[in-house]
């Protein structure tokens, strides 16, 4: 089969990365006899160089019209010094607000091969821990009102009930595929938003009689996920504690350089490793590309329908941790250390 993929590298160990998964999906295309078109555009601040903006209109054009879309990531001191809406990360922003992809499945499961890289003792991961972070992607205090005034500054936190259904019914539909147990994470101690969330949330899940719902303050749920992180089956929150939550759950299953994600709505997917641009490691070849080799899985899966082709993915990643190669991020005593380009290579030579 044929389809269009638009392919954006970013700033740091972005183009790293995504070469990477660029391999992948090149050694997928020959062992299945598909075709990837890759179109590449730019994003963030390799476009604020190259066009002078974060998000030019030409990437949102072929991001929309594309079958889905791969991203390394964004940012890094060189544009700090910008003003907010200038910034690499206000590219982002605005993709996932023009691609509607208010759904972000951040999935962190902890392989046998990777306990020995959780900073948690062996009791507390012994159960197996496969948690899905359902996060709202295109709302909440990323998208509400801003301002900024000499000596103070604000920014709005706002949900309306049907950002909070939609959003509600992914995760509970994701539940019905797994545990069918959904933990949502709130403020509604404080927040009338969570309040809304809550109330919300509660409505949907009378559709889902079979899954247990779960309701946790967010300074609590952050302590349960380190105390118990067996008992999470789907988490589903807003999208500022889901963007804190994630960077949490990926290191108890080993490091933030493996957790993927898919970000959905209506229309085009987009895929994405759930790191950042990483500035302190970019172009010395000591990046993770696992998280970005996982969302390429991911993208198979959901956007291009090859289940058995992201399942082979998947399976090469396990067998070359079973091998004991790793990245730094993941590195214990008696394992391998490879760098990005091996790492890749060692994946690819299991896809056959
Ligand atoms: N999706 C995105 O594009 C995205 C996500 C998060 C942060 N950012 C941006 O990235 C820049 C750096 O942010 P940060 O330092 O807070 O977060 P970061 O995720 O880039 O890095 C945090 C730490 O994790 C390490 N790390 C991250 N990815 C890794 C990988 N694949 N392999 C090995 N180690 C890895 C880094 O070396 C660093 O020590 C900022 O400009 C930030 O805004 C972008
Ligand atoms: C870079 C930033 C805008 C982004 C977010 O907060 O969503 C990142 O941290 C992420 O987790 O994808
Ligand atoms: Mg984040």
């Amino acid at each position: 089969m044929e389809f269009n993929i638009s392919v954006i590298y970013g700033d740091g160990i972005g183009p790293e990365i995504i070469d990477s998964g660029i391999r992948v999906l090149n050694k997928i295309e020959e062992v299945y006899g598909h075709k990837f078109n890759i179109d590449r555009a730019l994003l963030g601040g390799e476009a604020i160089d190259e066009l002078g903006s974060p998000i030019p209109n030409e990437t949102i054009d072929k991001c929309i019209k594309s079958d889905a879309v791969l991203l390394g990531a964004v940012g890094g001191p060189k544009w700090d010094h910008l003003k907010g809406s200038e910034r690499p990360e206000a590219g982002l922003l605005g993709l996932r607000k023009a691609l509607g992809v208010y759904a972000n499945i951040r999935p962190a499961i902890l392989f046998e091969e990777l306990k020995e890289a959780s900073p948690l003792k062996s009791s507390l991961i012994k159960d197996n821990i496969d948690i899905c972070i359902v996060r709202e992607l295109t709302g909440g205090i990323y998208f509400g009102e801003k301002g900024k005034e000499e000596n103070e500054a604000y920014d709005v936190e706002r949900y309306n009930r049907e950002e909070i259904r939609r959003i509600a019914k992914t995760a509970f539909d994701m539940a019905m595929n797994r545990n069918k147990k959904v933990t949502s994470i709130d403020k509604a101690n404080v927040l009338e938003s969570s309040k809304l969330w809550r109330q919300v949330v509660e409505e949907v899940a009378k559709d889902y009689k079979e899954v247990e719902l779960e309701h946790m303050y967010i300074d609590n749920g952050a302590m349960q996920l380190v105390r118990q992180p067996a008992n999470f089956d789907v988490i589903l929150t807003n999208n500022i504690f889901g963007d804190i939550l994630s960077d949490e759950a990926s290191a108890i299953v080993g490091s933030i350089g493996v957790l993927p994600s898919a970000s959905l709505g209506e229309g085009v997917g987009l895929y994405e490793p759930i790191h950042g641009s990483a500035p302190d490691i970019a172009g010395e070849n000591k990046a993770n590309p696992i998280g970005t080799i996982l969302s390429i899985c991911l993208m198979m899966k959901n956007s291009l329908g090859l289940y058995k082709e992201g399942t082979k993915i998947e399976e090469a990643v396990k067998e070359v941790l079973k091998k004991g190669y790793r990245t730094g991020d993941i590195m214990s005593d008696n394992n391998k250390l490879v760098g990005t380009r091996e790492m890749t290579d060692l994946i690819i030579e299991e896809i056959k």
